[in-house]
């Protein structure tokens, strides 16, 4: 009975490094994002984790990140299924500028809400209600099944997809979901019960 299920996001990326928007552009990951996904990989081998299978998304920093973990994990060779529903939120017409930049030009507030809030789309993107109408049902069709058939499941991926993906696992509101941030390389790893109810919630911090 293993029904664990391990959600990890990509390592620091050049553009998260420039402080840029990034969406679904695909930048690489900086040197330091290449230590935290080594990292990320240590950390679940501490933790006594091997796995059956991983997803991630169709952008180069979330499969680079979890190549590099599984890496370190000594999986190099586990079997992957790579799909644009864990793809990043599509920040629309933001991608590409500055965040202090964007705050300058329509306030702190307005980017928090496009930022932070669950159905306030960014101009010409995905709210992160949108990105959920594409993560969520992906999560029980694809994953879910394979962390309920006893199995080990890591998923590498984004800052908002995996906010998806943590608001329905952890059952939070709209409200709720503002004030949550995933740290870049740190896993959360979700025992769940046989009724697809979390058991357990670990943050595998340093
Ligand atoms: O797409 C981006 O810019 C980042 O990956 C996440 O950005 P956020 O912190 O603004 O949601």
């Amino acid at each position: 009975m293993s029904r664990t299920l391990v959600l990890v996001r990509h390592g620091q990326s050049d553009w998260n490094l420039k402080n840029l928007f990034t969406g679904w552009k695909d930048p690489d990951l900086t040197e330091k994002g290449v230590e935290e996904a080594m990292d990320a990989g240590r950390r679940l081998k501490a933790a006594g984790l091997t796995f059956d299978i991983a997803f991630t998304s169709e952008l180069s920093r979330a499969q680079r990140t979890l190549t590099l973990a599984l890496d370190e994990l000594g999986q190099p060779d586990l079997e992957t299924i790579r799909h644009v529903a864990l793809n990043e939120r599509d920040y629309g017409d933001l991608s590409g500028l500055n965040k202090d930049d964007a705050r300058a030009k329509w306030g702190e507030e307005q980017v928090h809400i496009w930022r932070r809030s669950y159905d306030v789309p960014p101009p010409g993107g995905e709210s992160l209600k949108d990105t959920g109408a594409r993560v969520w049902p992906y999560y029980i069709h694809d994953i879910l099944p394979k962390v309920m058939n006893d199995g080990t499941v890591l998923v590498a991926a984004h800052g908002n997809s995996l906010r998806a993906m943590v608001m329905a696992l952890d059952g939070l509101t709209g409200e709720e979901i503002v004030g949550q941030e995933i740290a870049t390389g740190v896993p959360i790893v979700y025992r769940l019960n046989a009724d697809t109810s979390v058991a357990e919630k670990t943050v595998l911090e340093g």
